[in-house]
């Protein structure tokens, strides 16, 4: 049960103009991992309000509240994919609403329903990826392994599950039409953040940067919205190196918990996964220059004025090599991967 006197106070306050919560909360550069717990809430609240989704959908303010607290409340608590990674990733979405007004690129519907997936992607993950839910035979390997993108299909399945609860529907006022729409959206938006989906896209997704975008082609706004959707879900590196690092311990806290799990199973883990073979700023660089940046170099070319977040991850690359080039001189003490933290 969602706490009573919180509903009560968030359904009563007025939403606050979203300057009020941080004067730079609309920057690229603004981190909004420093928003404290209790106020992601309210910072949904107002970035609904700001963008326009509260009047434009109709949504009741009391719905809204209790949409936002249920999804908090669906995320468990692993170091990376719990509730502050979806808090973040909807706030790129935000960002890329204020700054690169994709408003103009997009339905409102589709702009909604991309929003509303930010919040929902990662529903009740558990903190191990697709191939372990296989591997460990899990329950949701077993209802959904035939048709791939495991989590992803539980993430959605979970979002449905919110809307479905009574006073929590804010598709509630949509007419038949956008309601069938947003649905279907939300589930294919979801759907591409499965790694192995982005990848399959990456070819499209270039002859469309190299096209360019085509606003009456459905096609375009398919790809476009899945774009933008894993770009938001990888926006932490885009802000400073202080998160680069600090997600990269998190992510690697997770990864290594999953390997000592394959372990205990009997199975040798990915090299990534294995906190003793792991060498993480290789494993980083590769990360950045074989998926995140071909990634924000393709939104880049489709945004103009977002070369700045291509900019950002390219410095991040960079930092990860002058890192790994100071460790290869200096060899691992006790053979902790974890000791780029110090
Ligand atoms: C900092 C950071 N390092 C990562 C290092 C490795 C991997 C990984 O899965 N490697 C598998 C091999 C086969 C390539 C993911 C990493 N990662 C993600 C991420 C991205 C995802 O997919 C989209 C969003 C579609 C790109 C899906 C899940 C995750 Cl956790 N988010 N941040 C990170
Ligand atoms: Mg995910
Ligand atoms: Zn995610």
């Amino acid at each position: 049960k969602v706490n009573e006197d919180e509903t009560d106070r968030l359904i009563v306050d007025k939403i606050p103009q979203i300057t009020s919560i941080h004067p730079e909360v609309s920057l690229f550069s603004f981190t909004p991992r420093v928003i404290l717990d209790d106020q992601t809430t309210l910072c949904c609240l107002a970035m609904f309000e700001d963008m326009g989704m509260i009047n434009r959908w109709r949504i009741h303010k009391e719905t809204l509240v209790k949409f936002v607290l249920m999804v908090k409340k669906g995320y468990r608590d692993p170091p990376y994919h719990n509730w502050y990674h979806a808090f973040s990733v909807s706030h790129f979405c935000y960002l890329l609403y204020k700054n690169l007004r994709i408003d103009q690129l997009l339905t409102d519907v589709e702009l909604f329903a991309l929003f509303v997936a930010c919040l929902c992607h990662d529903l009740d993950h558990r903190g191990t990826n697709n191939a372990f839910q296989v591997s460990s035979k899990s329950v949701l390997a077993a209802l959904y392994s035939s048709e791939g993108s495991v989590l992803e299909r539980h993430h959605f399945a979970q979002a449905m599950c919110i809307l479905n609860t009574e006073g929590c529907n804010i598709f509630e006022n949509l007419n038949k039409r956008d309601y069938e729409q947003a649905l279907d959206l939300l589930q294919e938006i979801i759907l591409a953040t499965d790694l192995a989906h982005h990848l399959s896209a990456v070819k499209d997704l270039e002859a469309m940067a190299k096209e360019g975008y085509d606003k009456s082609n459905p096609r375009c706004h398919t790809l476009l919205t899945c774009l933008l959707m894993t770009s938001c879900d990888l926006s932490d590196q885009t802000k400073g190196w202080g998160t680069t690092k600090k997600i990269a311990e998190l992510i690697y806290q997770e990864f290594f918990r999953q390997g000592d799990l394959e372990k205990s199973m009997g199975y040798r883990p990915h090299e990534m996964m294995d906190r003793e073979k792991a060498f993480i700023p290789d494993l980083q660089i590769s990360f950045l220059e074989n998926i995140a940046m071909p990634l924000y170099r393709i939104l880049g070319d489709l945004l103009p004025g977002s070369e700045c977040v291509f900019e950002a991850v390219k410095a991040n690359r960079d930092t990860w090599m002058q890192i790994r080039e100071t460790a290869k001189r200096k060899p691992i003490t006790h053979g902790n991967s974890f000791d780029f933290f110090k």
